[in-house]
């Protein structure tokens, strides 16, 4: 087996932790990782936003597995295309980590300790409007690259603060360097934050199986429901819009938003119904936060 993966430690962690999982229940199975730089890794004077998204970082992944150079390649989901390139497939769904974004600074202990003009580093358009409309006398800076180098250039002294996933510093054992963690109240979570993801090519059943004991089902049954609201507003990372499920006593409940850049306007909701209808909750929440006028929002962002 033969697992494509980006070369960034987080991203190798995510590869190793699933080639573990395979080798404890295959012992007969041999894996191995192939690592590799992305377009994603590579151009990084520019924030997502302005540089094509999320498929950048998956798409050199994809085409070893057309060509054979690798079966399964292990992704973050949130860094995954809401409409996977035709010929592809998720085959599982790993269980969350914490979805919540983390605050780290060296200096001070929460957003809230932060002084008017405290410059706060981050490049996620989700982040920076939850911020904006919070604390509009905060600095927000783009941020870029990897975890380690965005940490770097916290401990440069090029920010007060920066947020991060805190699944990413959890994962890589940076989880001191976490201050607090934000509540999704406070910074709703983007769709699939702290969830693998697993794919292959679509018609691979026989990897599916093979892959099943990999897939959290209550993990995606979230994941489906936050991406079928975003795939239905157009989400991109050029798209301010964060989207978070829970499972209680197997109702599933999802909380989503759409908002201006500058935080002036956030149009939220949530819907809750059964596990087994996740897509139908998230196609349902997108209608609901469009009938609330996020269609303007998007238009003009993609205008
Ligand atoms: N956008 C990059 C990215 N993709 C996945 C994670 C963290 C791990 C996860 O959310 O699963 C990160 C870093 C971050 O947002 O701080």
């Amino acid at each position: 087996m033969i697992i494509a993966s980006r070369e960034s430690a987080l991203a190798l962690w995510q590869a190793e932790h699933v080639a573990e999982r395979l080798r404890a229940l295959y012992p007969a199975m041999r894996v191995r990782i192939l690592g590799m730089t992305t377009q994603g890794d590579q151009i990084l004077d520019s924030p997502l936003s302005k540089i094509g998204g999320k498929g950048l970082f998956v798409k050199e992944l994809e085409t070893a597995m057309a060509e054979g150079r690798a079966h399964i390649a292990v992704h973050s989901i949130k860094d995954v295309p809401m409409n996977l390139p035709e010929g592809f497939q998720l085959a599982a769904i790993g269980e969350r980590e914490d979805p919540r974004d983390a605050f780290v600074s060296g200096t001070y202990a929460s957003l809230d300790a932060l002084p008017a003009g405290a410059r706060v580093g981050t490049s996620s358009l989700r982040r920076e409007c939850q911020l904006r409309a919070r604390f509009p006398q905060l600095i927000v800076e783009p941020l870029r690259g990897n975890v380690q180098t965005r940490l770097r250039k916290l401990d440069e002294g090029q920010y007060d603060a920066i947020i991060l996933a805190a699944a990413g510093l959890k994962r890589l054992g940076l989880g001191a360097r976490i201050r607090n963690e934000i509540s999704p109240e406070q910074s709703l979570p983007a769709v699939g934050q702290g969830a693998l993801g697993i794919e292959c090519l679509a018609g691979r059943e026989d990897l599916v199986a093979l892959l099943a004991p990999l897939n959290h089902s209550a993990t995606a049954d979230c994941v489906r429901a936050e991406r079928a609201m975003s795939r239905t507003l157009g989400g991109s990372c050029q798209v301010p819009l964060g989207g978070y499920a829970q499972i209680a006593d197997g109702v599933l409940n999802l909380r989503g938003f759409v908002a201006e850049i500058d935080g002036s306007r956030i149009i939220s909701g949530s819907v809750s119904g059964p596990c087994q209808d996740a897509e139908r909750l998230g196609c349902q929440l997108a209608d609901q936060l469009l009938a609330l006028g996020a269609g303007a929002i998007l238009a003009a962002l993609s205008a």
